[in-house]
């Protein structure tokens, strides 16, 4: 039976256990309301792993003043029996207070790629979320921690954390898993209204475009960006943040479609914020 664990005394103890043990860990950090892009992420932890703790905290401290923190989707009965059904241990599930007590004043804060793409709509975004990861590792202690690629600007951001302050912790990206028809699997999506989920199809679509564009010898950026804004005008509905092109080592804007590309792009579904992407090899 999955245990939940609610204090971080009480997790860094069965960690120490189990490494006593000689137990390897694998962890998958998320904000619960699980889909099957969270549990593909605790099958992959669970192959390569003794051990695996899921953690389940909406961090405030990654969420704007007009975000979704107070509408952020729970259930965490829910959580605990896919987390159980995919092989996980332990699911740690602090409380705010108990992550940020009174007076709490320490972050964390990488620099530069976090001003781009995601980072530059949601200004503190990437420091509460370098700062949550960073505490979750310092309590979960684990030998590797597996992050989706759908938030691929967070995989280039913590594995720069991970390398630049030298942490022992293999950082392991994984796939996206999507619904049938194309839609990125988020736990926002339960928020969309059934025309709007109608409407948040064309982000994939318009993908999926740009990916044939490019398959097809297309190595201009700006046609392919100009081709998925003109896909994406069809829907109404879907006010788009940011469409950009750029290489996935740097997150730098690039002209021509060259080496390992990430075309990363975030829209409004009436008021539900989506974010989806390809990586292409080319
Ligand atoms: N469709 C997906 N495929 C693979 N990994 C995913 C998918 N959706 C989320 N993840 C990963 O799960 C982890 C936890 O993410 P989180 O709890 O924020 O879920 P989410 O569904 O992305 O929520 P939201 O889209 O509302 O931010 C992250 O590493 C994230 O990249
Ligand atoms: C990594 C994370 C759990 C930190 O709160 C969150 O940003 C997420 O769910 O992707
Ligand atoms: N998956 C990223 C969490 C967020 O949107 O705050």
């Amino acid at each position: 039976m999955i245990k939940i664990i609610t204090t971080i005394h009480e997790m860094k103890g069965i960690i120490k256990s189990k490494k006593a043990q000689g137990k390897t860990v694998g962890f998958v950090p998320t904000m619960g309301y699980l889909h099957e892009g969270h549990t593909s992420l605790v099958k992959w932890a669970k192959e390569e792993n003794d051990i695996v703790v899921v953690s389940i905290f909406v961090n405030p401290t990654q969420f704007g003043v007009n975000e979704d923190y107070d509408v952020y989707p729970r259930d965490l009965e829910r959580d605990q029996m896919l987390s159980e059904e995919a092989g996980a241990e332990y699911i740690f599930h602090p409380t705010v207070a108990e992550m940020y007590p009174n007076g709490y004043q320490t972050y964390v804060e990488v620099f530069g790629i976090t001003d781009k793409l995601c980072g530059a709509s949601r200004p503190g975004h990437f420091r509460g979320v370098t700062t949550v990861v960073n505490k979750l590792f310092q309590i979960v202690a684990p030998h590797r921690a597996y992050f989706g690629l759908k938030d691929a600007q967070q995989v280039a951001v913590i594995e720069k954390m991970v390398r630049e302050l030298n942490m022992d912790v293999e950082i392991v990206p994984c796939p996206i898993v999507r619904e049938a028809d194309g839609l990125a699997m988020s736990s926002r999506n339960v928020n969309l209204s059934p025309i709007d989920r109608q409407s948040a199809l064309i982000l994939s679509q318009s993908l999926m475009k740009a990916k044939e564009m490019i398959q097809a010898g297309n190595v201009e950026a700006k046609e392919i960006q100009r081709a998925i804004e003109n896909k994406i005008a069809e829907e109404s509905a879907v006010a788009v943040d940011y469409i950009k092109i750029v290489d996935f080592t740097n997150l730098e804007e690039i002209d021509v479609i060259k080496g390992r590309v990430l075309i990363a792009l975030a829209a409004k579904v009436g008021n539900v914020r989506l974010i989806d992407n390809i990586i292409m090899e080319a």
